[in-house]
């Protein structure tokens, strides 16, 4: 039977995030040292490790079935329009700026006008400009773009932003609105059908996938509540589908279940203490289906 052929990035800051959620995610994807291929046969999964620029240019063009990279390297590669977006993964967070020296004369996006600009991304920035309406020259680098501006390669830049320090650490600052925010995605080709089994195999990556992101993001809430405050209760914690009310030995009062946002839990607790409940308790999830 043919394997799924999934492509995960081989190092940069999308690798570890990867490799951990592969991993709850049940697929067991043991690397040699610097291995190009690992295959998991009882999920029917053979994973190429790959860079994640690569895996943005080509999972459209058919060669691989699914491949994990991020939305700003896919819109980097122009491949938009050959890929489908299948889960967005919620880590590799980060915002792409223009960016110019602090206190410089560039002081807006408007002011690149007829500009030199340092990027990774020229189709990105290109686009940009267009919307933008200004005219720029892009200047390609594939890494430390920030560095562009001191060396007087470029009078501005425009790259990646997570924390800000590299800017800082250059003496740049960013002009105007983000230029696109991105994180990781789970992607697959538009156009190319894959066969009965690969798609199977899609779906229940998919859904295992999602069932970590859920159980990331959830936590379970039990609480003890009186019958007459189950409707304001149940109204604070809806669940994700709806909650489960179980009655108690003691008359008048029953026993809730519900899911909550993780960022919510302490706020929906402070709530439910308000309306009479007792013996809230909070669950880490494991793994979960929903
Ligand atoms: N601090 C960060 N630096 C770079 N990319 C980041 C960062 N945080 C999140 N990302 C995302 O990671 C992806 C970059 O992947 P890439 O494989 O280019 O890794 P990298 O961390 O830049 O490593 P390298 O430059 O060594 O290849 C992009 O989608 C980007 O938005
Ligand atoms: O806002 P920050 O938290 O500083 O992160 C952003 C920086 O991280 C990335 O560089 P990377 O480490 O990938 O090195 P590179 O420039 O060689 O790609 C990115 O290109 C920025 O330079
Ligand atoms: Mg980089």
């Amino acid at each position: 039977m043919l394997m799924l052929r999934v492509a995960v990035p081989n190092k940069g800051s999308l690798h570890g995030p990867t490799i951990q959620l592969l991993d709850e995610a049940g697929y067991r994807l043991h690397r040699e040292h610097r291995a190009l291929f690992a295959e998991d046969r009882a999920n029917n999964v053979r994973f190429i490790f790959w860079r994640a620029s690569d895996i943005a240019r080509n999972v459209g063009a058919g060669i691989l079935d699914v491949g994990i990279t991020g939305q700003d390297l896919l819109a980097g590669a122009g491949t938009a329009a050959h890929t489908t977006e299948l889960l967005p993964l919620g880590f590799g967070g980060s915002e792409f700026y223009f960016a110019a020296a602090s206190g410089g004369p560039i002081r807006s996006v408007r002011d690149l006008d007829g500009r030199r600009v340092a990027t990774s991304f020229p189709l990105l920035v290109e686009r940009a400009a267009r919307e933008h309406d200004i005219e720029i020259r892009t200047v390609e680098l594939d890494g430390a773009v920030e560095t562009a501006v001191e060396l007087g390669l470029a009078d501005a830049i425009a790259d990646v932003v997570e924390t800000g320090s590299s800017l800082r650490a250059a003496g740049l600052e960013t002009l105007g609105e983000p230029i696109m925010r991105s994180q990781a995605v789970l992607v697959r080709g538009a156009d190319s059908p894959l066969s009965p089994e690969r798609e199977q195999a899609v779906r229940v990556l998919l859904q295992r996938l999602q069932g970590v992101l859920d159980a990331r993001s959830y936590v379970v809430m039990d609480y003890n509540c009186p019958q007459s405050a189950l409707e304001t209760a149940t109204a604070i914690t809806p669940g994700k589908e709806s909650p489960t009310v179980s009655s108690l030995t003691e008359p008048g009062w029953v026993a809730v279940r519900s899911m909550v946002p993780r960022d919510d839990v302490q706020s929906v607790m402070d709530r439910l203490a308000e309306v009479g409940a007792t013996e809230i308790l909070v669950t880490r999830l494991e793994a979960c289906r929903l």
